[in-house]
C-alpha cells in the first residue's frame, strides 16, 4: 500500500482530514508527532509521501511557518543529520511532499518551495491576507495547463476552502517572478465566475502575486497550497450541497479535493508497477 506520512505537533490541526482524504484514495496514512521524527523513532524513509497539514504551528509566531520550518533547517536528530537533509534525500530518491496553508507556508519559509536555485534558500514569502483579516471561505481554483506535477494532473478547475491569515504570495524581483512563470511553478490560480484569474476580492481572497494559490518545485514532486482540498472529500462538506443534489440528481458525491489525493496515490502505485518487472528481470539475469 502506498503510504503517506502524516505530521502533527506544536499546533498543527488539520491531520485528521489529511489523512482521511488519503485513506480514501486507497492509502494508507500514519500521523506522526514531529517530535518522534526528530528524536528518530520514525523514519520519513520509510513512507512515500510527507505531508505538513494546515493550522497554527508554534502560534504563527515569528510569522505562519516559520519556526517550525526553523526547526526542520537547524534541530539535529539523534543522527547529526537535520530533518531537512533527510527531505532532500526524501526527494532525491523520487520521493513527493505536500504542504497544505500552514504546511505551504512551512515549505516556503523553508525554501522548498519554489527552490528555483535548487539550494533550498527561501525565494518568495507568504504573508498577511491583503484584506487585512483572516479569510475563511470557499474559492475556485485553476490548475495551471503547463505545471508539471502528478498532484494535480487531469484537473482543470475546482472549488475548495480557504482558511488563513497570511496567505497572500509575494513575488519579489522580476527574475524571481518570470523564472517561475516560465516554469510553470505557479501551478494554481484563484479565478472568478467566468474561470479567468483574478485580482479581485474575495475571488481572491488574499491578494497574492499571480493571483497564485499553490506552487510545485521544479521537480514537480513537491506541491504546496493554501487552500484545503482536505476539507473537501464529500459532496455533503459543500454548503451549497443540497440545492446541487435537487438540481442534478446524478451529481457526484465526491468533493473536488480527493483527485488531488487519488492522483498522488496512483502516481506512486504506477511507479511501483513499473519498478517490479525491473527487479524482476534483475533477479532473472
Ligand atoms: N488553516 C491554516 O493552516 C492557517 C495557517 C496560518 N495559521 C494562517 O492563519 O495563515
Amino acid at each position: 500500500m502506498v503510504q503517506a506520512l502524516i505530521l502533527t505537533g506544536f499546533g498543527i490541526n488539520c491531520e485528521e482530514e489529511f489523512a482521511a482524504a488519503y485513506r480514501l484514495a486507497g492509502a494508507e496514512a500514519t500521523i506522526v508527532h514531529l517530535n518522534q521524527v526528530l528524536l528518530g523513532h520514525v523514519s520519513i524513509h520509510d513512507y512515500d509521501i510527507l505531508n505538513f497539514p494546515g493550522g497554527f504551528s508554534f502560534g504563527d509566531d515569528l510569522g505562519s511557518g516559520v519556526v517550525l520550518a526553523n526547526k526542520l533547517r537547524y534541530r539535529q536528530t539523534p543522527s547529526g543529520r537535520t530533518l531537512l537533509d533527510d527531505i532532500k534525500e526524501f526527494i532525491a530518491n523520487g520521493k513527493f511532499v505536500m504542504g497544505i496553508c500552514n504546511g505551504f507556508q512551512v515549505l516556503v519559509k523553508l525554501g522548498l518551495l519554489p527552490n528555483l536555485s535548487g539550494n533550498v534558500t527561501p525565494e518568495v514569502t507568504l504573508t498577511h491576507n491583503a484584506s487585512g483579516r483572516y479569510e475563511d471561505r470557499w474559492v475556485r481554483l485553476k490548475v495551471n495547463p503547463n505545471a508539471h506535477t502528478p498532484f494535480l494532473k487531469g484537473i482543470d478547475t475546482m472549488e475548495v476552502p480557504v482558511r488563513h491569515g497570511e496567505g497572500r504570495l509575494v513575488i519579489s524581483g522580476a527574475d524571481t517572478l518570470a523564472h517561475i512563470q516560465d516554469k510553470a511553478l505557479n501551478c494554481l490560480t484563484y479565478i472568478g465566475y467566468d474561470d479567468s484569474p483574478t485580482d479581485v476580492y474575495p475571488h481572491n481572497p488574499n491578494g497574492a502575486d499571480l493571483n497564485c494559490a499553490g506552487l510545485t518545485d521544479p521537480t514537480g514532486q513537491v506541491f504546496g497550497l493554501m487552500p484545503h482540498p482536505e476539507a473537501f472529500l464529500s459532496l455533503y462538506n459543500h454548503p451549497d450541497w443540497a440545492r446541487r443534489k435537487r438540481l442534478n440528481r446524478g451529481i457526484s458525491e465526491e468533493g473536488d479535493g480527493l483527485k488531488l489525493f487519488r492522483n498522488i496515490v496512483e502516481h506512486v502505485q504506477g511507479q511501483r508497477a513499473e519498478a517490479v518487472p525491473q527487479e524482476a528481470s534483475q533477479f532473472s539475469s
